[in-house]
Formats: C-alpha cells, sequence, structure tokens
C-alpha cells in the first residue's frame, strides 16, 4: 500500500484516464446528459489543485472501473502486490452496483472535490479583494458560505500573532457580507495545533510582563470576535485540533470533525490554563467530571468522543469528510439568512455578557500564569527538546 499513498495527483489522474472510452447501453436523452457529465466529470478531474487522498482516489478509481467495465471479476492480486490489491479492494467493494449508478457517483464524487476547492481556486486571487491580502488565512466566498482556511501547514496551522489579527479581521468582513454561513477549516493534515508558541518567544525591551499583558489583550479581543459573531460560525474539524483550537470550539454554533481528528486541551501540561471560554462552555456541555477530564487533565478526545460529549455534532469517515461536509452546508446555505442569523442571536443572545466575563477572567490567570516557571519550562521544552504533546 505504501507505493499507492505515494501516487501524486498527475498519476493517479493518468491512471484514471487509461482506461478505454466509456461505452454505453443506455438510450435516449438522459443516456446523452449521463455521458456528457461522465466526460466533464474527468475533464474536472485534471483540474483539481489538492490531492485528494488515497481513499478517495481509489473510490474514484473504482467507481471508474465499475462505471466503465461492470463489476469486478479479475482475480485478487496476491498480497504483496499491495497498489493493485488495493485497487482490486476498492473496485470489488462496490459489488454488482449497476454502471449507471456507478457513473453517477463517479460525477457526483468528482463534483463535490471541485466544489469543495473551487472557492479557493477562484477567488483567492481576485486583485484588490482585501480577501486575497491574507498571509496566513485563505478567505473565500462561494455558494452562500464564507470559507476562513487556516493556511499555515507547515506548522499545523499553529496560530501566529499575525494570525490572531487576520482570524479577527476574516471574522469581521465575514460577519458583515451577503454569505448566509461562515465556515473556519483547515489546510494540510491538521485542524490547528493552537497557540504558536513562539508568540511567547519574541520578548521586547519591554520584558515578559509587558509581553504576557500584550498577549491578554490580544486574546481577550480574538475571543470576543467568537462570541460576538453575528450568523452561524460552523467549525469544519479537518484533522487534530489542540489547546485554543479545541477550547474555542464551545463558541462555534455546529461542529463537524473527520474521524481523523483528535481533541487536546494541555493546560496544565503547558503550565497555563484554560482559554476560549471553555471553564465555561465545557462543564455546561459535557457535566464538570467530563469537563475537568479534558482541561485539568489533559484528557486527548477521539472524534468520536468528543462527538458523544456534545462538543462535536457528527463524525464522517475521513475519505468521504469533505464531500458529506459541504454538502450538507450547501443545502445549510440555501436557507433563508436573516431567519438564521435572529436565531443564532437569540440563541446566543442570553449568554453573551456571561462569556465575555468568562473570557475577561480566563485572560486575567492567563496573564499570570504566562509568567509562571511552569509555563516558562514547558514553552523553553518544547522548543530546546522538541518535547511534544
Ligand atoms: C497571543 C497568546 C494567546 C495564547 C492563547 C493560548 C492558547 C493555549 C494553547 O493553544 S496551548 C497549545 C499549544 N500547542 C502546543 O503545545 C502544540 C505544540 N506542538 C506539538 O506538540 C507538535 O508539533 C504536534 C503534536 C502538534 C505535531 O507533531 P508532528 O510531529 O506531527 O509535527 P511537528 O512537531 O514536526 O510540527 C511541524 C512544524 O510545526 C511546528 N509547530 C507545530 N505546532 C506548533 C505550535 N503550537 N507552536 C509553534 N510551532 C508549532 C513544529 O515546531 C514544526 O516546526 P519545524 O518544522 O520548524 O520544526
Amino acid at each position: 500500500m505504501a507505493s499507492l499513498f505515494k501516487l501524486g495527483r498527475s498519476r493517479t489522474i493518468r491512471l484514471i484516464q487509461s482506461f478505454p472510452a466509456v461505452k454505453l447501453h443506455l438510450t435516449g436523452a438522459v443516456m446523452r446528459a449521463t455521458e456528457v457529465e461522465f466526460d466533464k466529470a474527468k475533464e474536472h478531474l485534471k483540474t483539481l489543485k489538492n490531492d485528494p487522498g488515497n481513499d478517495t482516489k481509489l473510490r474514484i478509481y473504482a467507481l471508474f472501473k465499475q462505471a466503465t467495465q461492470g463489476s469486478c471479476s479479475s482475480p485478487k492480486p496476491g498480497m504483496l502486490d499491495f497498489v493493485n490489491k488495493a485497487k482490486w479492494e476498492a473496485w470489488n467493494s462496490l459489488g454488482n452496483i449497476s454502471k449507471d449508478d456507478a457513473r453517477q457517483k463517479y460525477v457526483d464524487l468528482v463534483g463535490t472535490l471541485i466544489s469543495s476547492e473551487a472557492p479557493i481556486q477562484k477567488e483567492a486571487t481576485t486583485a484588490g479583494d482585501p480577501k486575497s491580502s491574507y498571509q496566513t488565512l485563505q478567505v473565500t466566498t462561494e455558494n452562500n458560505i464564507t470559507t476562513i482556511l487556516l493556511n499555515r501547514p507547515e506548522k499545523k496551522n499553529a496560530i501566529s500573532r499575525k494570525m490572531y489579527e487576520e482570524i479577527m479581521q476574516a471574522l469581521e468582513q465575514a460577519g458583515k457580507d451577503d454569505s448566509v454561513l461562515t465556515v473556519m477549516t483547515g489546510s494540510g493534515d491538521y485542524y490547528c495545533s493552537g497557540n504558536d508558541l513562539s508568540n511567547f518567544t519574541q520578548v521586547g525591551a519591554e520584558g515578559v510582563e509587558k509581553l504576557a499583558r500584550d498577549s491578554g489583550e490580544l486574546l481577550t479581543r480574538y475571543v470576543s470576535h467568537f462570541i460576538d459573531f453575528p450568523k452561524p460560525l460552523i467549525a469544519v474539524v479537518n484533522g487534530p485540533a489542540v489547546g485554543i483550537a479545541v477550547t474555542g470550539l464551545g463558541l462555534f454554533d455546529v461542529v463537524y470533525a473527520t474521524d481523523r481528528a483528535t481533541f487536546h486541551a494541555p493546560f496544565s501540561q503547558l503550565g497555563q490554563s484554560p482559554e476560549g471560554c471553555s471553564s465555561y462552555t465545557f462543564p455546561k456541555m459535557m457535566g464538570t467530571a467530563k469537563a475537568n477530564e479534558i482541561l485539568l487533565f489533559n484528557k486527548k478526545l477521539t472524534a468520536a468522543q468528543a462527538c458523544d460529549l456534545g462538543l462535536v455534532a457528527e463524525v464522517f469517515p475521513d475519505n468521504t469528510f469533505q464531500q458529506e461536509v459541504w454538502k450538507k452546508l450547501r443545502a445549510y446555505a440555501k436557507l433563508p439568512k436573516d431567519s438564521l442569523r435572529y436565531s443564532k442571536q437569540l440563541i446566543r443572545g442570553m449568554e453573551k455578557e456571561k462569556l465575555h466575563a468568562v473570557n475577561a477572567q480566563e485572560c486575567v490567570r492567563l496573564q499570570e500564569r504566562w509568567l509562571s516557571e511552569e509555563c516558562m519550562n514547558a514553552i523553553m521544552g518544547f522548543f530546546q527538546n522538541k518535547s511534544k504533546l
């Protein structure tokens, strides 16, 4: 399987295209439309910018085979022929679904892959558009959805000071734009690894106290943007989440996660204390004992556990995560905008004052924590020994 995982996008596409032209057995207008759609889907596949992952590539391969050749009847490749065995298994798993069904599924799958990355391709580079000027994010709007993509994959989307500022700016814009929903997600394999720990190593001439005060002020403003966000805010958790990327989820309206995601808030390990209003939202959401395991004792949750505790609304298999989530979101984004906005504001309204008070209190505690020996040792440990979580 290892070599299959290394197949690049263009090689996979060449592989898929190397099959004989589709011969269809249907008649009439439906047949022509489907054939055209199928051909278009093959063409669209070539324009994919992001590698959809091996599971999805295998599914595309299998659907193509089924659509063009019917059910798998070739002998199973030997155990050591990893690549062909994986391909055979993917094709064989489709059983007896008809060529028509397979063709339709192929068209749907390619469609969702294309549309999940379409906003990025279409709008991210629009000249003069403030959305294109972000350094740490890609912000795009399509199908009534504004997507804020955390875009430092090489640092697991750790939130630098610049990124805190840009997220606040993007939320302000999204709050005012015409979109119905706002989505936050991560690029690469992580959703977000939390606060960029180097935020605490850039000590200016005025010393660490000033750094702690500035950090407290920045965090208070950052969390306030989530408390006050006026329309539905959805987190699409595409991979592991750490620290503030976990605690802040309590301020989103809905959280969807891949089954590959984990949720880890290692505050005591880092000599810190909870933030993002989690000292209030987590116990309220999941009960004190469960919240304490996470916030005091660093318990890392799987996606399924996070779902059981109410932090996550639904978990999807990683290989269909993007297509299933975006399909759902596109449907939600067709709902009446004002109705959604006012409903969200009613739900959040009663809690706002409380949440701002909790945020202020958490940030005061953190300013003290950041100056503590416990915290400084933990941060130095990460950079000196790269001691990971
Ligand atoms: C303004 C202040 C506001 C403060 C708000 C407070 C918030 C609290 C928190 O968020 S606490 C959580 C802080 N996060 C962490 O402690 C995570 C630290 N990172 C790790 O433990 C690991 O990197 C990992 C488990 C997330 C991923 O491990 P993996 O082995 O898969 O990958 P690498 O370690 O090689 O990471 C790739 C590069 O990314 C850098 N990096 C990852 N996370 C962070 C981070 N949080 N801060 C800074 N840098 C991070 C990592 O150093 C690698 O960089 P390199 O390639 O240059 O070595």
